[in-house]
């Protein structure tokens, strides 16, 4: 188990700057995952902590040490990739061993530390197969036993289940918790699955373009998102955005006009900066509902795009006359066939966004 500090973390390639003055403070055994789209620099940031990748600016400290220059193999990280990078002509057990037989530990040691480690993954039975007599959920799992062998500080996991089908994800999500709980090791994970991201993180970093945009349990990105991005990335389905104009500002409440074109909604909130003219109205799935008419304040007439029938939701896409599309939770069964509605939101679920896309919040 170990901490781990990046304090101002740069890093360009030729002119091209893929991470822009990173820092973040992770605690020791907590699991830690990166997510954002792609290109934003997660897996570089990880590579950099790994020592794969130099990291020419800034500083990266493991247990307080400054470990920038300091040898992979020697930091006490262990990584396991997307690709699991196994040997195809060593079994499993000479795979998860290979680090110890190269260090020239004993063989009765190594014996009992990949068979502990074998236990753990209920690899026992598997121990003398080839890669290429492994399914894909098989060999990730000898990957990891190959970095566990190594009781390494850090793990670090890249992608490493994008190779799998939706259901494999789904069991090797919930054995990577147990996993965790077991170990209690730090370990930082890298995705672009921003639902693997929810369920697996104690904490979430959540990037783009090179800068950390959010960072924070799972449940606070979700319901307090510092900005659209955040907001807009994290959810599914995602946030839906309704551009409004600021009408009235009183001391606990204001009146936004123009949502969706028409329609108004008074919201309470508190210290609501005077000159603010134009904001974006930011609300979840589940704060919109179908009304049956516009005679209630935040209600706006919309078109039916498509509907999607999940059997214990239905998601109803829905265009304003403005052209932004709003996503409503019902379980009104049956709406297909429907071309109009009118969407009410809940004022108690709206957030706020400058047109700087930086969250307005309420004093
Ligand atoms: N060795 C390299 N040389 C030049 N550019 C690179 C190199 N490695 C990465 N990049 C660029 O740096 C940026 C960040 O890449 P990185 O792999 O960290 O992104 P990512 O967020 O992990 O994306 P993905 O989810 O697609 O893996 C990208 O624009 C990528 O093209």
């Amino acid at each position: 188990m170990a901490d781990l500090q990046i304090i101002n973390v740069s890093k360009s390639y030729g002119t091209v700057e893929v991470l822009r003055g990173v820092n973040l403070s992770i605690a020791s055994g907590e699991f830690v995952v990166f997510v954002g789209p792609s290109g934003c620099g997660k897996s570089t940031l990880l590579r950099m902590i790994s020592g794969l990748e130099d990291a020419p600016l800034g500083e990266i400290r493991l247990d307080g040490k400054v470990v920038n220059k300091v040898d992979p193999a020697k930091r006490g990280v262990a990584m396991v990739f997307q690709s699991y990078a196994l040997y195809p002509h060593m079994t499993a057990f000479q795979n998860m061993a290979f680090s110890l037989t190269m260090a020239r530990e004993p063989k009765a040691v190594i014996k009992e530390k990949v068979d502990r480690a074998a236990a753990i993954l209920r690899l026992e039975k598997l121990l003398d197969r080839r890669p290429g007599e492994l399914s894909g959920g098989q060999k990730q799992r000898v990957a990891i036993g190959r970095a566990i062998v190594r009781e390494p500080k850090v793990f670090l996991f890249d992608e490493p289940l994008s190779n799998l089908d939706a259901e494999l994800r789904v069991q090797m999500r919930a054995e990577l918790i147990q996993l965790h709980a077991k170990l209690g090791t730090t370990m930082i994970y890298v995705t672009h699955d921003q639902v693997e991201a929810m369920t697996l993180a104690d904490k979430m970093v959540v990037m783009n373009g090179g800068i950390i945009q959010q960072c924070g349990t799972p449940l606070d990105l979700y319901d307090d998102p510092d900005n659209r991005f955040v907001a807009g990335f994290i959810g599914s389905p995602k946030m839906s955005f309704i551009k409004a104009k600021v009408e009235n500002v009183r001391g606990e409440a204001i009146t936004l006009s123009g949502l969706g074109g028409r329609a108004t909604v008074e919201l309470p909130f508190c210290g609501f900066a005077p000159g603010v003219r134009e904001v974006e109205v930011g609300v979840r799935t589940e704060h919109l509902e179908i009304a049956g008419d516009d005679s209630a304040t935040g209600t706006v007439a919309a078109k039916v795009a498509f509907v999607e029938e999940l059997g214990d939701a239905t998601f109803i896409h829905t265009d304003l006359p403005t052209g932004e599309r709003v996503v409503v939770r019902s379980n009104m069964a049956r709406h297909k066939g429907s071309t109009e509605c009118f969407v009410r939101l809940d004022p108690a679920g709206v957030l706020l966004f400058g047109m700087d896309g930086e969250r307005i919040r309420s004093a």
